[in-house]
């Protein structure tokens, strides 16, 4: 994430059509920067494994996330995230796919309220069970988002994000020095205690349950939720050894943290986006409950299996189609450690470069037409046309999303499940007011109208 001041993106959209895909830009007393959305220059960067290290921007995460794969500099993200991709494995993954139906089944229920009102805001409803459903993956534990919004933790990882967006754009409390002396870094400590704590004693409570029994028959018996025990992505990490030495306790809180600060609001924005996009395009929507009736046929109610969800084909062309438009990562950075030469010229030591995904998503030499919802722009044929590199909403090369087959599978379950129980209609009176916070938002909430189905 590359944190700037939220309203930035019409801006960078203004200059991008003015200069072009590269472009520099001062803020502030920070050192220049580039901003780059040019597919050339993309293959190269993201594909490089000599710009590997993230932005300054990124140190308001530090307290929380440590260094945790998202934020780690290269020596140590090489490291890891060679111990960590073995945990997103599709047989790893296969094992969520009933985590997602059973909170999807809370979400269904908690919506029931809204029924027959003018508008419901989706957003902090479907944030809650992107919340619950990475606590129970992550570490295997339910912490009830859904159920009990207020308790410490969910209230604990809501005020982290606030406060890291809200130290990014204030300009006294960017500083760190400025910083402590504001209410937000007590805030910021009391909310760090209780997510700290919160996350040790999953692990120590792991371990324990771990050597109890004895490493083979742990994850047969029962979880939180009451089902066979999966392996957790944390149970993958304790697991885990290299000529005999486990990772430290420290470290795989800091991966765990990391799971759960980028794999919630993320997907809780493209899910939101999604469900709004489909109210507004009712052919769209419609396309999709004839997708869902083949695979269902009339049974609103049966669990999605892996299979079922793979076969969601005009589903995910739709959620691509969504972060296109809403990427929930709308910009990204990179920082130069060394001089490297590019296209005849060198990108110089110290460099931040800003990856716009956003500005490339709707760019109309590569998308025409590019405000406009189609999800036919992702059949294999259209995708084969344009460049790899056209369409970067989980980054791309080595330093991508690690996370985004497990999100894929997450958002399919989910939509689908709202979609069999109820229909989207567009509020009218409603618009988007986008704001690019730790991910994209929008201001004004992300508003629908929810019917019964008759599925
Ligand atoms: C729609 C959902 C998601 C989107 C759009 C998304 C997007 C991204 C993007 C753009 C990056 C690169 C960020 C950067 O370079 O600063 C990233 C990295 C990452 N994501 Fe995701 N993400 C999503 C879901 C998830 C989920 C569900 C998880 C975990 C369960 C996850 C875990 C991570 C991690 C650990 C990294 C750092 C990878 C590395 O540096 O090796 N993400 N994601």
């Amino acid at each position: 994430m590359f944190f700037l001041f939220s309203d930035i993106l019409p801006v960078l959209l203004g200059f991008r059509k003015k200069y072009g895909g590269i472009f520099k830009i001062h803020l502030g007393f920070s050192p220049p920067s580039i901003v780059v959305s040019d597919t050339k220059f993309l293959e190269y960067l993201l594909g490089s494994t000599r710009i590997l290290d993230k932005s300054e921007d990124y140190k308001f995460l530090s307290r929380w996330l440590g260094t945790g794969l998202l934020t780690s500099g290269s020596s140590k993200w090489k490291k890891h995230r060679k111990i960590i991709t073995p945990a997103f494995h599709f047989q790893i993954l296969e094992q969520f796919i009933d985590i997602f139906d059973f909170y999807g089944n809370i979400l269904i229920e908690k919506l029931g309220v809204e029924v027959g009102k003018e508008s419901t805001n989706i957003y902090p409803y479907i944030t809650l069970c992107s919340l619950d459903i990475i606590c129970a993956t992550s570490m295997g534990t339910k912490v009830n988002a859904q159920e009990d919004s207020e308790s410490r933790y969910v209230y604990s990882v809501k005020e982290m994000c606030r406060i890291i967006i809200e130290r990014s754009l204030s300009a006294i409390k960017m500083y760190e020095t400025l910083y402590r002396f504001s209410k937000d870094y007590k805030k910021e400590k009391q909310a760090l205690d209780i997510l700290h704590g919160y996350t040790n004693s999953v692990i120590q409570s792991r371990k324990e349950e771990v050597v109890k029994s004895n490493n083979e028959d742990h994850f047969s018996s029962e979880d939180d939720i009451g089902r066979k025990k999966r392996k957790t992505f944390l149970d993958l990490l304790l697991q885990y050894k290299k000529d005999g030495q486990p990772i430290s306790d420290e470290d795989i809180r800091e991966e765990v943290n990391t799971f759960m600060f980028e794999g919630h609001d993320t997907t809780a924005s493209a899910m939101s986006f999604s469900l709004y996009c489909l109210a507004k395009n009712p052919d769209v929507q419609e396309k999709v409950i004839q997708e869902l009736q083949a695979i269902f046929t009339d049974d609103k109610d049966k669990p999605a299996t892996h299979r079922d969800l793979q076969e969601m084909k005009y589903l995910e062309a739709v959620i691509k189609e969504t972060l296109r438009l809403y990427p929930s990562v709308p910009i990204y950075a990179r920082h130069v450690h060394e001089d490297v030469e590019y296209d005849e010229g060198i990108l110089p030591k110290g460099l931040t470069i800003g990856i716009f995904a956003y500005g490339l998503h709707r760019d109309p030499e590569i998308y025409p037409n590019p405000e406009h919802f189609d999800p036919e722009r992702f059949t294999l044929e259209k995708q084969a046309e344009r460049s790899p590199y056209a369409y970067i909403p989980f980054s791309a090369g080595p330093r991508n999303c690690i996370g985004q087959k497990f999100a894929m599978l997450e958002m399919k379950s989910v939509i689908s499940k709202v979609l069999r129980n109820y229909k989207l209609i567009e509020v009218l009176e409603h618009q988007l007011v986008l704001v690019a916070e730790t991910v994209l938002k929008s201001k004004s909430g992300i508003y629908v109208q929810l019917k019964k189905r008759n599925f």
